[in-house]
């Protein structure tokens, strides 16, 4: 059993308004999102681009709410850019994110990413990090987690399509050339999936460095033509790679079963970028967590 105090359910706001492509749910506003993510039966969430920038406003809509703020993405360019320039906006996040009183940050690293090019496929044009690159990157990790350890956040880097860690293989070279004491992982269940890996692999190997959770299901159909197209990421997303947990083929039962095995403790966070115009943001979200009620029992 997992223990009910130990685990907080939350969603991203990406399925109402898309971070990556802004246009995409650019109705929705941000009252809407957090009333309807409460509604849904979530008490928190990450940070969305309509979001209020003034942490006053935001902590006051939310607590509104009951909801609070699980974590934030961060887009680090280790490899390629002087360490110094990362940390700096680093620590703007950290202070950020330390009034909204969250204690994660996802990491993704983002020198060379295609994911938000639309002209490139995530196939096709994905970087591959060299031995320097890799080398800067694990240790610009270490010194960003570091830095967050002694203020109470876990670096969470996020493996993610159409970047330099993408895969398997690369998920591990990360773990295994970064401490364990400060770097962790957002596992995200839909990434693992769509580049054709086993997420339950990951699970399996790394549990003590699982520091979030990201659900994100993915349609078989989809994925099928996203890969033979050789599509980029965000036509991906908008033809409905990805969806709610319970709503594809990933294999959840056995995903909360490892996770319960080696008691995991945090965030268990929705996360399911698709058109809001096809999936309602609302009935998705009801969708996901009556299906997480289902599976675990919360
Ligand atoms: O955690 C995430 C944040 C998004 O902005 C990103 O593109 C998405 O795919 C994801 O997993
Ligand atoms: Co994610």
């Amino acid at each position: 059993m997992f223990h009910k105090d130990k685990i907080k359910l939350g969603i991203a706001p990406i399925g109402w308004t898309n971070d990556d492509m802004p246009a995409l749910g650019g109705e929705n506003t941000f009252e809407q999102c957090i009333s309807e993510m409460a509604l849904a039966g979530f008490t928190g969430c990450e940070v969305g681009n309509k979001y209020p920038k003034d942490t006053k406003v935001l902590k006051a809509a939310l607590d509104l709410r009951g909801m609070s703020i699980a974590s934030k993405w961060f887009s680090s360019f280790l490899a390629t850019k002087p360490y110094e320039e990362t940390e700096k906006e680093f620590i703007k996040e950290l202070d950020y994110l330390e009034v909204l009183g969250a204690n994660r940050i996802n990491v993704s690293e983002q020198s060379y990413s295609v994911q938000g090019n639309e002209a490139l496929s995530i196939f096709d044009n994905k970087v591959y990090f060299t031995d320097e690159e890799w080398n800067k990157l694990c240790d610009g990790l270490n010194k960003l987690g570091k830095l967050a350890a002694a203020r109470g956040f876990k670096v969470c880097f996020h493996h993610h399509m159409g970047t330099g860690v993408q895969t398997i293989a690369e998920t591990e070279r990360l773990m295994d050339n970064t401490d364990k004491d400060y770097v962790f992982l957002c596992y995200d269940t839909g990434h693992f999936t769509f580049s054709g890996e086993d997420p339950l692999y990951i699970l399996r190997k790394y549990p003590e460095r699982i520091g979030h959770v990201h659900l994100k299901d993915v349609r078989e159909d989809v994925l099928k033509k996203a890969t033979e197209g050789k599509w980029s990421f965000l036509k991906s997303v908008r033809e409905g790679t990805f969806t709610v947990p319970g709503d594809g083929c990933v294999d959840f039962k056995s995903i909360f079963a490892e996770l319960e095995k080696f008691g995991y403790e945090g965030w268990l966070l929705v996360e399911a970028e698709q058109d809001p115009a096809k999936a309602n943001p609302f009935q998705y979200a009801k969708m996901a967590r009556n299906y997480i009620r289902q599976m675990i029992n919360i």
